[in-house]
């Protein structure tokens, strides 16, 4: 599922180029591919994204699904951790994702607080994002703890991506941002998650830093694709956070982040420039005056 070399944006898996389909109806990944996907061996990529114009790019580029995640606690919003983030503050930046994707499926990330009380209360801010956003499937953290709020989204017809492994919203359970899976109990336990939560009906299941090891087991075990984020090469797709894979962060970047841009660079570099030519005088030009 990715673009061609030649840049021609794949089109869902298994099916034409975006270019071969130009002027029909564009084609649009859904949960299926996913499944596909792993089937055929063919790697599943994607990014997380906030906003209009960064998903428009990563859409047309060929990532196959995007993911507004509560990382935009960090990333947009300025918070140390995801734990402040709410539904009101992840619908906007959901929607505008969900303009931009023609292609991609794009999953909403449920935040702390928004489901973990109760069945009830999951299947509420599932539809809630479904409803007012135009997302695809929904994403929440937790493997056997979780199990039953995925059944119940999944009975209400929204696509489920469970998240297993180190689980941010749980960091302080958790005793930090602590590698998950490792050892024999922690590699049982992982898989006693991972088969929860195909059990309960997830289409997808992401792997947060776990050994790849442990997360090969899980792939093979389980008939849904496995999603690495740091859980190393032998799972059916892989998923960074944007602006630490673009060089956009500020501060400490995970291990397992490969940075393929450096455009916080880019960016300081030109706004020192526009300083510069407006403290000169060289900006604005007569180009750019009106008579
Ligand atoms: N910008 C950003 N990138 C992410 O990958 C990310 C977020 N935010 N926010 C939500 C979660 C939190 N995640 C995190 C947060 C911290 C580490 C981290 O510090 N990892 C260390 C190892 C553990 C440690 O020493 O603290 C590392 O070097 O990989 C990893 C993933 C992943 N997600
Ligand atoms: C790191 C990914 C899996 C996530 O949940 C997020 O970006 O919020
Ligand atoms: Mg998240």
């Amino acid at each position: 599922m990715a673009a061609s070399e030649s840049g021609e944006v794949a089109a869902p898996y298994g099916g034409a180029t975006a270019a071969a389909t130009a002027g029909g109806a564009p084609k649009r990944v859904r949960t299926r591919h996913f499944l596909q996907a792993k089937r055929d061996g063919h790697p599943i990529v994607g990014l997380t994204s906030y906003d209009f114009l960064s998903a428009q790019i990563f859409d047309r580029a060929g990532i196959d699904f995007l993911l507004v995640g509560d990382s935009a606690g960090n990333t947009v919003f300025g918070y140390d951790s995801t734990l402040p983030v709410t539904v009101d503050e992840l619908i906007p930046l959901t929607r505008a994702v969900a303009r931009a994707a023609k292609r991609a499926l794009v999953v909403a990330d449920l935040p702390f607080g928004s489901y973990e009380t109760n069945p009830r209360e999951a299947v509420h801010s599932a539809i809630r994002f479904m409803k007012e956003t135009g997302a695809h499937a929904v994403k929440l953290e937790g493997g056997e703890r979780s199990a039953e709020q995925i059944r119940h989204i999944v009975e209400a017809g929204i696509p489920v991506m469970a998240h297993i492994g180190f689980t941010p919203q749980s960091e302080h359970g958790l005793g930090g941002h602590v590698i998950q899976g490792r050892g024999e109990a922690g590699a049982e336990q992982l898989l006693r998650d991972a088969r929860a939560v195909e059990a309960a009906g997830a289409f997808a299941v992401v792997l947060e830093m776990v050994p790849s090891a442990a997360a090969k087991a899980v792939t093979e075990a389980l008939s849904i694709p496995t999603i690495s984020v740091g859980a190393g090469p032998d799972c059916d797709g892989q998923l960074l956070v944007w602006t630490d894979w673009a060089g956009f962060t500020t501060g400490r970047i995970p291990r397992f982040v490969k940075q393929y841009a450096q455009i916080g660079q880019a960016l300081e570099a030109a706004a020192i420039a526009f300083r510069e030519d407006v403290e000169s005088g060289a900006y604005p030009a007569p180009e750019h005056e009106y008579e």
